[in-house]
């Protein structure tokens, strides 16, 4: 195909006023079907040379890397906080712990509209959705749902340490299948990190006697607790991949937003059916008025701050995905695990020991080196820019932006 010479990279991003002629030409030149989303099989070796050019010029890409993952830090620690402050106060349903997962999900209407609304993007939201992208949002939003169903069951029947214990299984499960689904490259800095963070998971799950409240824990409880958290891993390892696949299909953020918001009505779906059929939503009315500690007006603030953590922790989780990789996503949750126990040791005075300790120090150490091998990586691959696709690919911080049609 024969491509037009392109304007000045520079002129194209400072120049607001022309970006919809801006978008218009390279939406031809790149060949983008206009009412369609952009599908690997339509980008040519040319069309992936002029996007990976601009990349380096996306001024928006770096700030927005780092609200989501504020984002996803604050959601992570706060939802994980006020679960368990709800389970602490006698709070006690499964179904409860499960829908606020997903229900805050109107909220996602903020990113996705607000660009439009503030003047930086010219693209209507909800527009460019083929009916397939739709159904994939549908079906990996049941998939959501069901792990929800999981990591909440699992955390309710399990002590935090158990579970980070079993939870750290997910990383390598999310390893072996970014290397089968989305072809992630092995690189001493990823298979490091995530030989360390799992060390660290291990090192807080053999702190503690399977106890949970004092209590010891009946056989049979135990047992559904280990299947649903293993189960959970597995799902949400397989979850990270298949979204990472997904988004190569979108080209702008707010579509991943747009997807997110779909995926996360699926789930509420899901969680408000099996919660309607297990008299949930009556049991909420119950523990509200009679049965939580701090009374009403507290218990109805924790659910209505846990649903609006849990959709900073996805709205995070998912721009991570996007901008990054399924396995940058993966590492950033799992490295969020042992921050949580911290987060229990500063708001609750949960103990504080050498294990802890050290499992944190290893979780910080495996992180922390994690992201400097990105940076070197990164600053190499921006010096040493070529226009060979398969160098890009290596690059576990793949912003999949297209400048030029940036929303
Ligand atoms: N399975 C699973 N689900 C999650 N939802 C939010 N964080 C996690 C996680 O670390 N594992």
């Amino acid at each position: 195909m024969a491509t037009p010479p392109l304007k000045n990279n520079n002129d194209i991003i400072d120049d607001e006023s022309s970006i919809d002629d801006d978008q218009e030409e390279i939406t031809t030149q790149l060949d983008l079907p206009s009412s369609s989303t952009m599908d690997d099989n339509n980008i040519t070796i040319m069309q992936e040379e002029i996007m990976q050019t601009e990349r380096g010029n996306n001024k928006r890409y770096i700030p927005l890397l780092v609200i989501n993952y504020v984002c996803l830090f604050i959601g992570s620690v706060t939802s994980s906080l006020l679960s368990k402050y709800y389970f602490n106060h006698k709070g006690s349903s499964r179904w409860v712990s499960t829908w606020v997962q997903s229900s805050g999900f109107p909220l996602l209407l903020i990113p996705i509209t607000l660009p439009y609304f503030l003047n930086l993007t010219k693209r209507k939201p909800f527009t460019d959705f083929t009916t397939k992208m739709v159904a994939l949002s549908i079906s990996i939003g049941f998939m959501l749902g069901i792990n929800n169903l999981l990591f909440s069951w699992g955390n309710s029947f399990l002590p935090v340490s158990t579970s980070s214990l079993l939870l750290s299984s997910q990383l390598v499960f999310n390893l072996v299948l970014s290397i089968i689904i989305v072809k992630q490259k092995l690189t001493f800095s990823n298979v490091n990190c995530v030989v360390l963070l799992t060390l660290s998971s291990i090192l807080l799950g053999l702190d503690s006697s399977h106890e949970k409240n004092g209590t010891k824990m009946e056989k049979d409880k135990y047992f559904i607790g280990f299947f649903c958290t293993i189960g959970a891993g597995l799902l949400f390892a397989l979850y990270l991949p298949v979204m990472e696949l997904v988004y190569r299909r979108v080209y702008c953020y707010q579509m991943v937003m747009e997807m997110q918001l779909i995926m996360e009505v699926a789930a509420t779906l899901l969680a408000s059916i099996g919660m309607s059929i297990d008299g949930g939503f009556s049991h909420m009315k119950v523990e509200s008025e009679r049965v939580f500690e701090k009374g009403g007006r507290i218990y109805w603030l924790t659910v209505t701050a846990n649903m609006v953590t849990w959709q900073m922790c996805f709205m995070g989780m998912a721009g991570m995905i996007y901008m990054t990789s399924s396995l940058t996503g993966g590492i950033c949750t799992t490295a969020l695990v042992s921050m949580n126990v911290v987060g229990g040791v500063l708001v609750f005075r949960d103990s504080f020991n050498a294990v802890k300790a050290v499992s944190t120090a290893i979780c910080i150490w495996g992180f922390c080196s994690y992201l400097y091998g990105l940076y070197t990586k990164n600053s190499h691959h921006h010096n040493h820019s070529s226009s060979s696709i398969e160098k890009d690919k290596e690059n576990e911080m793949i912003p999949i932006i297209n400048p030029f049609l940036t929303c």
